[in-house]
């Protein structure tokens, strides 16, 4: 078993950080009624949110039954767990079934939107305890979120890591250098399973760790990925050397085949891509039956299917050009950052317009863009917006970076007047402009409107 389920928190005593959300949760459990709202636990991956809803029914003595959202059989499942108060089914004799049920933020996976919609009535007259999980609250229906309470999860941070990492180390018998365990709480960028799995990965079979073992063990990961799908596309056929690479890689089939796909562009001629792809494709199906069927050994296939045919119809021919990680991945980045320049906003608005954040959120935002959109330069200045916030207001990101450029060269000009001439009599001055109103107002007394 890997580190990082092996050391899964089993009490609430048990996870790291985030203590207000874990009392909250504690809270809402010791007494649970009908009435309570189901809770969402929400927040970036691999930081507690499932292993704290486990350890709470852990601690409540309370069955678990977990469902995916994304799942076409939920809503039948939910029906038949949330719509029974009765617990005469439980073996274990628990009081109460906690329903988990992950990736709320992909309900929309369901077939329709009635579906959906649906799943959020169930929801909200549950006879049962639950609680929702997922990374993006921002993604979640209206609907959903006024049936749950939100519980926010933070990216913990390196130094509470370290604690939990030094913790693994003495249970696994290997002593270890603090500078390697600063090293990878560093890197794991709040992320706790990926700080476990980069433990795992370095100190697995030895008796000490060193920064060392930690630098290697994360460069070889990443030079062996970039070597495999080389070494496909430049289309060698030596099969067992592939399949032997693969393996060694910590990146797994679906990974593996998303890298081979973002790089198909290498392949010299359209024919060849087709049939790069159609490998691909079937590979595919392998790896699908592989998560459907929980039957691991369909991986093989999947992966002797991929490699040794794309690399048969790479035909010989190169790698022209860089092997890059896929533009999927990429895109998934550019709408990451894209949330936390407006979760940046948000809170510098909250604090300067003294509007809560949700309130400005769910109700102000459209009402701020078509003001924003009517004096850009004044609103830019008033609020000391950059391109990227009020990209989010006119959603044209030339026009914005224009915009800004322009004010900022203005504010710039003004100064150099200033400090020249000395101020102009109040006579002559131009008038202001609402935005130059804003500025003069003291930090946190600036409005909107
Ligand atoms: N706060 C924590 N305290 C202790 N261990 C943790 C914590 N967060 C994560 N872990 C470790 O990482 C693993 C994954 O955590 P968990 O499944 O709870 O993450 P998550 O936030 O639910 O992520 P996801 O959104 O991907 O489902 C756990 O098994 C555990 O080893």
């Amino acid at each position: 078993m890997d580190w990082a389920e092996k050391y899964r928190p089993q009490r609430l005593q048990d996870v790291v950080g985030n203590a207000a959300a874990v009392r909250q949760i504690y809270e809402w459990a010791r007494d649970w009624s009908r009435e309570k709202k189901p809770l969402i636990l929400y927040g970036k991956p691999g930081i507690g949110k499932t292993s704290c809803a486990h350890a709470l029914a852990n601690d409540m003595n309370w069955e678990v039954v977990e469902l995916n959202a994304s799942d076409q059989r939920t809503k039948q499942a939910l029906e038949r767990v949330a719509g029974s108060s009765s617990t005469t089914g439980s073996l274990s004799g628990a009081s109460h079934k906690l329903i988990l049920l992950d990736e709320a933020d992909n309900l929309h996976g369901q077939a329709d939107r009635g579906g959906a919609r649906a799943i959020v009535e169930i929801i909200a007259a549950s006879q049962q305890p639950i609680i929702l999980i997922a990374n993006d609250y921002y993604a979640l229906s209206k609907d959903l979120k006024a049936a749950t309470e939100p519980v926010q999860f933070r990216a913990l941070q390196a130094r509470s890591i370290v604690p939990r990492l030094r913790h693994i180390c003495a249970a696994e018998g290997v002593t270890c250098d603090p500078a390697a365990l600063d090293e990878i709480a560093g890197r794991a960028g709040g992320d706790m399973r990926a700080a476990v799995n980069m433990l795992y990965a370095a100190a697995i079979g030895k008796e000490r760790l060193e920064v060392d073992d930690v630098q290697t063990s994360t460069k070889d990961q990443r030079s062996t990925i970039f070597e495999l799908v080389g070494g496909v596309l430049a289309g060698r056929r030596d099969d067992a050397n592939l399949l032997r690479m693969a393996m060694e890689v910590e990146d797994t089939p679906d990974t593996i085949e998303q890298w081979l796909e973002g790089n198909l562009g290498h392949m010299p001629d359209f024919a060849s891509r087709a049939r790069g792809y159609a490998c691909l494709s079937r590979a595919d199906e392998y790896i699908g039956r592989t998560y459907r069927r929980q039957y691991y050994t369909l991986w093989r296939y999947a992966s002797a299917i991929m490699l040794i045919g794309v690399a048969d119809a790479a035909g010989g021919h190169g790698v022209h050009g860089r092997i890059m990680p896929p533009a999927r991945w990429r895109k998934m980045g550019a709408s990451k950052r894209q949330k936390a320049v407006r979760t940046g906003l948000t809170r510098k608005l909250s604090e300067m317009t003294h509007i809560p954040e949700n309130a400005l959120r769910e109700d102000f935002f459209t009402a701020i863009s078509i003001l924003v959109e009517q004096d850009p330069e004044g609103y830019v200045r008033g609020f000391n917006l950059d391109a990227d916030e009020l990209n989010l207001f006119i959603h044209d990101k030339a026009r914005a970076t224009k915009i800004v450029k322009d004010v900022a060269k203005e504010e710039k000009a003004k100064e150099k007047k200033a400090s020249g001439k000395g101020r102009k009599t109040k006579e002559n001055d131009p008038p202001e402009d609402p935005g130059e109103k804003q500025q003069d107002l003291p930090p946190g007394q600036a409005t909107l409107f």
